[in-house]
């Protein structure tokens, strides 16, 4: 029997990310070749014109998992009944930014963005929060929408995720689907802590430690970690604008694992909603290890960390409780 549709909010659908991101949604990227979407996109006045472009297109593009098109400029129509928000509306980091120089405009997005979330959205909904600071951005979510479980509420670092996975892949030459487990703590800024020590590479030997096959601590410790926490910044400055098929392709892998499940043995990184694991602070949203399964995260357990990991996973901390109380500031 064919499945229910399930109604997909992207909001800043008609930005860069939204217009790599919509078709991926709409082909089963995001939820399966056999589930059938809804599309929800919002966006604000002035969009309004090119937003209307992109759900022509979609329409065009004759997809046939996309049952269904809302484009609106109203936050209440775009949230109604949406069983998943990718939340990637805000204003984008230009060259020589960092990402909480954005922070005022986009936290006051989010404040009233998540009422209507609550009061609106199907029970359950899942929000991905994309838009920079995207973890901070996501607590203000979370504080702002207090019914809507906080294990609901993640933000993005998948891309950094991915980043980290493909760094290791060029640098062995060995193909990125066979290094799994790497992991991004904290903040999806030049803060995080992009860390290979428990990272694998399957070999026809079996899998063996991404340390081992490297052999090159000073390149992992230090080039390899500034790299992953660069490359948004190395993509605009190339670019003139920021990362957007990589953060659409990451957006739909951290749905997919989120609501189908990780794959036995694999973890991947999604910003959660802390609860003191590894001594993070509670009640930061703060980038960890995860599995997932029957719908839900959960946060890998038990890894042994070690005295370099413990400072950088500490600094990224740091920041996230800075951010956050500069997000009040802008708030008040
Ligand atoms: N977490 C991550 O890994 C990444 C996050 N980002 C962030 O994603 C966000 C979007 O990036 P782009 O698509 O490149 O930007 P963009 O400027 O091309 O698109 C953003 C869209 O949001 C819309 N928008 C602004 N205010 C809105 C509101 N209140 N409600 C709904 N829509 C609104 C704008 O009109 C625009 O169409 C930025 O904040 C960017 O920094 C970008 C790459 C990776
Ligand atoms: O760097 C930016 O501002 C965009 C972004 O978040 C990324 O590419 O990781």
């Amino acid at each position: 029997m064919a499945k229910d549709p399930v109604r997909v909010l992207v909001t800043g659908a008609a930005g860069q990310i939204g217009y790599a991101l919509v078709p991926m949604i709409a082909r089963g990227i995001m939820l399966g070749p056999d589930q059938p979407v809804i599309l929800h996109m919002l966006d604000i006045p002035p969009a309004a014109e090119a937003l209307n472009g992109v759900r022509m297109e979609l329409i065009d593009a004759a997809f046939p998992l996309l049952k269904g098109v809302v484009a609106t400029t109203d936050v209440v129509e775009a949230c109604t009944g949406v069983n998943i928000a990718v939340m990637v509306g805000g204003f984008p980091r230009k060259e020589g930014m960092e990402r909480k120089d954005v922070m005022s405009k986009n936290v006051s997005i989010y404040k009233s963005q998540a009422s209507a979330l609550e009061n609106y959205a199907a029970a359950n909904c899942k929000v991905l929060v994309v838009a920079n600071p995207a973890n901070t951005n996501a607590l203000i979510l979370k504080e702002f929408a207090p019914s809507i479980p906080e294990k609901n509420i993640t933000c993005l670092t998948r891309l950094d995720h991915n980043r980290a996975l493909g760094q290791i892949s060029e640098r062995l030459n060995v193909q990125v689907s066979d290094v799994k487990n790497v992991i991004i703590w904290g903040n999806h800024s030049s803060s995080q802590y992009p860390d290979v020590n428990h990272a694998t590479v399957k070999t026809p030997a079996g899998e063996k430690p991404v340390r081992e096959l490297v052999k090159d601590d000073a390149w992992l410790n230090g080039g390899f970690i500034t790299t992953v926490q660069q490359r948004g910044a190395a993509i605009i400055k190339a670019r003139k604008l920021s990362s957007a098929l990589s953060a659409a392709s990451s957006a739909c892998d951290h749905i997919r694992d989120w609501v189908l499940g990780t794959p036995e043995g694999t973890w991947v990184s999604m910003g959660v909603y802390s609860d003191g694991s590894y001594n993070v602070p509670a009640g930061l949203i703060y980038s960890f290890p995860v599995t997932c399964s029957g719908g839900e995260w959960k946060i890998v357990q038990g890894l042994p960390i070690d005295e370099l990991s413990r400072k950088k996973m500490d600094l990224t901390a740091e920041e996230l409780s800075e951010e956050k109380a500069l997000a009040y500031s802008c708030l008040s």
